[in-house]
Order: C-alpha cells, then structure tokens, then sequence
C-alpha cells in the first residue's frame, strides 16, 4: 500500500528525491487548447456539446435559472444549511481582517505616490464537481471576492446528471445562502474558457479563481493572460511532519482524509521516527478498508505521489518540507508552533493535534483553496488580495518635479531614450533642474 522513501543519510536535494504525482499540466494543455479555442469561436453551442462529451449530459441551456436556486435552498437539510452558515461566517471573520487600506507615502514635499486597492470588476468562480462535490469551495471562492468589494461575480460548477443537468442542489443552496444569482452549469476547461472569452449570458470575466482536476488547471495556465487566474490549485496534497509524539491514528486519518479526494492525490507522512512510520502503517492498515471511498483512498496511498518519508531528524525533515512546499502541511511534534516558524513553503499549515487539515476544509475560517504541486514555493491561497490590484497614483508639483528632474534625463539618456528626458525638460528648463 503506501511506500517508504528513506532519505535517511541521503545528503541529495529533496526535490529530486521526493514522491510527485505523475501530472502534466504541459501535456494536458494540448488536450485543452482545442476546448477552449471550440468554445472561443463558438460560445454556447460548444460549451453544449463539450458538456455532453465530458459529462455526459445534453443541456439546453447551460445558464441555471434563479427558481433552481431558491428551491435548492429550500429544500436544504438544515444541519448542513448550520454548518454552511457557520463556515461562511468563520470565513467573512478571517477574510474581513484581509481588506487593505489604500497607502500614501509622502516621497517629497509636493511628491506622494498613494498605492489604491481596487477590485477586480469581474470574477469567474469554479467549483469543482466531478468526483465529488464542493459547496464549501462555493464559500472559500464567494467569500473573499465579496469582502474585497468584487461587483460582479458568477460561479460555474458541472452539471450533474442525476440532479437535471443543474449542479448539485448544495452547490446552488451555497450560492443561495451567499447571495449569488448568476450561476452556470459548465465544468472543466470549457467552464474556465466560457469565463474568459463569454458565452451566451456569461459575459467575460477579469480574473477566474478555484481549484479543479488537470483540465481545469491546464485551462487556466493556458488562458492566463486573457484572464487573470489565482494559484494552480489542482489535486489535493497533505504532508504530515510529525515526531513520537504525534497520534498515529491522527496521522492516519489524516493522510486517508485527503487521499479521499481523488486517485492522484498525495498523502505523504515525514519522520525520523521509526516506530511512529510502523504504526502509521498499521492503522491505514485498519481504517483504509473500512473507509467509504476505500478504493479511491488505497490507489491514492499506493501512487507514487504518496508515501512515507523517513529523515534522520527534525532538521532534515524541515529541509524535505520546505523542498516540497505541499499544499497542506500538519506539523505534529513537541512545541510545533516552534516547528512551524521555520516553515517557508506550504499553503498552509496546521498546527498540533487538533487542528486537522479537513478542519481547514471547512470551518478553520482559513481559505481551502491553496497551491498544489510545489506552487507553494511562489503562490499564495485564496484570499481578499487575489481580488485586488494596486494601482499607484503619482501625484508631483512643479517644485518637486525640479527636485528631481536632472536625475529622470540622466537615466532617460543613459537607457538612450532621451525623449522620457525631454517630457520632464519641457515642464522645468535645463537652467532650473537642480
Ligand atoms: N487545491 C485545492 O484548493 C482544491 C480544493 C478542492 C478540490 N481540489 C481538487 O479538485 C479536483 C476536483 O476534481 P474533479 O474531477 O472531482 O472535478 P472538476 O470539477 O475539477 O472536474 C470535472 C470536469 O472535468 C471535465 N473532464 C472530465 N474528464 C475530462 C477529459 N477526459 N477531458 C477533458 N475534460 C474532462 C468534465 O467536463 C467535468 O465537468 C480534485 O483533484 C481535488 O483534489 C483542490
Ligand atoms: N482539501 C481540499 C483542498 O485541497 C478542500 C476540500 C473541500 N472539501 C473537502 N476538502
Ligand atoms: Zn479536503
């Protein structure tokens, strides 16, 4: 089942070392480009039949009407309407804090340059939908874009076919309970090319946000640029550092609460500890066949993107963390907290025994939508600043102009653009540049 790395007196660079899922988001583009081109050229009639072929269901329209979402709330099972609404509310607490407030720095007298924080005007929001389904990533898109003031926004998730072709009924209660009126049942990359070009009702989005399998990743790394996109937050990834003293039913239930999630996901355990690997190993013995999805799980733990990585100590074990920058990073040893500071690169991390990554997922108040496949290393998680752009204003007055103009020519000549020179020489004369 899971497989052991042992690095143990293994000076190498942990990046060539460590267990990655065989995913080629390069080799998918070529998959997707035609998608996205199909639904470019041909809006909704692709999106229609491109539904068909990857969901299997024939729409007619892929708009889904405002009556499909109010009854979806109605009937929703109002424990998990509570738990939905709580999850919202722990979200706004956390994303409230994230708003920034514009800045202006006073440069010169006369000379300020103010950094204003503007959202985006349009947003596409994907939730996922084919293995499972993700009201909660309904709350971790919504939630930030509204705090960060976004105006317009619109949520596309598959059509599912035992449900009408609509996305699930908790997909579009989420968006009920959220206020979200403009919904689409699209999936995949064609959800993510219908946001960037327009199709039918779906006006072209600025940004597109939300985690997704290859084809949706593979869409968005194609169409950035068209759009603006958040981090690549693709198959889900948990690495556990853990010591003797972490639980290891914990670490267990843990590493199968993610694989849980689709067949390419990694659950990856990292100790020096002997006796903690082995009795990791016995309880995914035990709780793997019992678990529901216990054949996704066990191909998930059995990949080579899984397994349990053995370190001489802590300090190795910290250098294999934050050479893998994972997406969900437990850290389950004495003074963790101590551990954790010296983390650098994960999406975020999880501290102790109780604060499980599936707590993240729904109820932390943290945002699940997070960097997979080492975009850790240079990507943040979703959050209010996904959604905004800082845009200087420049704001000089004659006198602080003159202060610094001979400078401005000096560095337009020496980059051989004398005309840059010659905008700042006709306001202030050569004669009055300082
Ligand atoms: N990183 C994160 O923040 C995060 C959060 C939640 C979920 N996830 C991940 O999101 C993923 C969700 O994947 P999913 O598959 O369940 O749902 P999904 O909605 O991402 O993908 C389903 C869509 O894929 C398209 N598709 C299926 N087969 C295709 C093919 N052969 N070619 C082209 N398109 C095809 C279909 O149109 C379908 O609508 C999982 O890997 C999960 O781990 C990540
Ligand atoms: N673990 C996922 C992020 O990778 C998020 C999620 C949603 N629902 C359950 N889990
Ligand atoms: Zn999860």
């Amino acid at each position: 089942m899971i497989s052991r790395i042992d690095l143990r007196g293994n000076p190498g660079d942990p990046r060539d070392l460590l267990p990655r899922a065989e995913f080629d988001v390069e080799a998918a583009l070529e998959k997707v480009r035609p998608i996205c081109d199909d639904v470019r050229h041909r809006g909704v009639e692709a999106l229609i039949e491109l539904t068909e072929r990857f969901d299997g269901v024939r729409l007619t329209d892929v708009r889904v009407p405002r009556e499909a979402v109010d009854s979806a709330l109605a009937g929703l099972d109002p424990a998990v309407r509570a738990a939905l609404e709580e999850s919202i509310r722990r979200a706004r607490l956390v994303h409230r804090d994230q708003r920034r407030e514009d800045v202006t720095t006073r440069v010169v007298p006369g000379g300020t340059v103010t950094e204003r924080w503007v959202p985006v005007d349009r947003v596409g929001l994907y939730v996922p939908g084919g293995r499972a389904v993700y009201p909660s990533s309904v709350v971790m898109n919504v939630v930030p874009a509204q705090e960060a003031g976004v105006a317009s926004l619109a949520v596309a998730s598959p059509p599912q076919a035992d449900f009408g072709g609509l996305p699930h009924p908790t997909i579009l209660a989420a968006c009920a309970l959220l206020g979200v009126e403009e919904v689409y049942a699209v999936g995949g990359a064609q959800a993510v090319a219908m946001f960037a070009y327009g199709a039918g009702e779906c006006d072209r989005a600025n940004l597109v946000t939300g985690p997704g399998n290859i084809w949706v990743a593979a869409a968005k790394r194609l169409l950035k640029g068209v759009i603006g996109i958040d981090s690549e937050a693709g198959p889900t990834e948990i690495m556990v550092l853990a010591d003797g003293t972490a639980d290891p039913g914990h670490v267990a239930a843990d590493l199968i609460s993610q694989a849980e999630h689709d067949v390419v996901a990694a659950s990856v355990l990292v100790t020096a500890s002997e006796g903690l690997a082995a009795a990791v190993e016995a309880e995914l013995g035990k709780r793997v066949a019992a678990t529901r999805h216990s054949e996704r799980v066990a191909e998930a733990l059995g990949g080579r993107q899984s397994g349990i990585v053995l370190v001489d100590d802590l300090e190795q074990g910290l250098d294999v963390v934050n050479a893998y920058g994972a997406e969900h990073l437990e850290v389950m040893t004495a003074d963790a907290r101590g551990v954790a500071d010296r983390v650098r690169n994960a999406g975020a991390v999880f501290l102790g025994a109780f604060a499980p990554v599936s707590l993240g997922d729904y109820c932390a108040g943290s945002n699940h939508v997070l960097p997979t496949g080492g975009c850790a290393c240079h990507s943040s998680g979703l959050s209010v600043q996904t959604f905004l752009r800082g845009i200087h204003i420049v704001d000089y007055d004659r006198a602080a102009l003159a202060g610094v103009a001979r400078h401005v020519v000096a560095l337009a000549e020496a980059e051989d653009l004398p005309a840059h020179g010659e905008a700042v020489t006709a306001r202030i004369p050569r004669e009055e540049q300082a």
